[in-house]
């Protein structure tokens, strides 16, 4: 049974990264997926921008929804402080076992709990099965439609509190325009956008973020 992109990706971190260097990580991971075969994982022009958002923000408790092969729960993780965490998401289990792997190489796995499982189910469980309180920040990268309705189910779930910032993959391409259209018309999102480009490519996307007000 030949071998899926995901596992070509996470074999060529196994062989070429250094094991305990989220950094090296990160770098073999782009570098496979700029070299070799391209895969949907934000890269490093808007994991630039991500890296300073979560910088800024320096959160506590962090929440990824959509792992895929967890270039970003690395690339967040990496830069959590002692005591911090980051739940990440993932309903795939093919793409959660890589994403556990590429964790564990990366030596981030106390800082990172993988939830397998659909965000919506997911979602309402965090406070009561996974002890959060309110959340810091959250990374959208899972499905676009799904990028709104889980916006929602967050405040619903009252997991968001005054200043928790939200950060948007991929609102230009390929595009999340019900998510753009909700959060910079609700009075309750400060909205920012990032513009960049789609990552390895020279086409345009960009990032949004949103600022929760209460
Ligand atoms: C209903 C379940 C919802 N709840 C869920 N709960 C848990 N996990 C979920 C849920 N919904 C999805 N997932 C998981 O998250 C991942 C999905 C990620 C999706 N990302 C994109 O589609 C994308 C496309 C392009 C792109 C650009 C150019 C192109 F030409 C082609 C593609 C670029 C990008 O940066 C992109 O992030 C993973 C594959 C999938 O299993
Ligand atoms: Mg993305």
């Amino acid at each position: 049974m030949n071998q899926s992109k995901e596992q070509r990706i996470l074999n060529f971190v196994l062989q070429n990264a250094v094991r305990g260097d989220p950094c090296s990580v990160v770098d073999t991971i782009d570098k496979y997926c700029s070299q070799k075969e391209w895969a949907m994982n934000v890269g490093n022009e808007k994991g630039k921008i991500l890296d300073k958002t979560v910088e800024e923000v320096n959160p506590s408790v962090a929440l990824e929804l959509g792992t895929y092969c967890g270039y970003s729960a690395v690339r967040i993780s990496r830069l959590l402080k002692a005591g911090a965490r980051l739940l990440t998401v993932e309903f795939n289990p093919e793409f959660a076992a890589i994403a556990k792997q590429m964790i564990e190489f990366a030596g981030v796995q106390d800082k990172v709990k993988l939830l397998e499982g659909p965000s919506q189910e997911i979602i309402p469980q965090l406070k009561k099965k996974y002890e959060v309180d309110t959340l810091d920040f959250v990374f959208l990268d899972h499905w676009k439609d799904r990028y709104t309705p889980d916006t929602i189910l967050l405040q619903e779930c009252n997991l968001l509190r005054k200043g928790s910032v939200l950060l948007a993959d991929n609102v230009i391409f390929p595009g999340a325009p019900d998510f753009l259209n909700y959060v910079r018309k609700s009075p309750h999102f400060q909205c920012t956008n990032y513009p960049s480009h789609l990552e390895y490519m020279q086409v345009e996307d960009a990032m949004e973020k949103a600022v929760f007000l209460g």
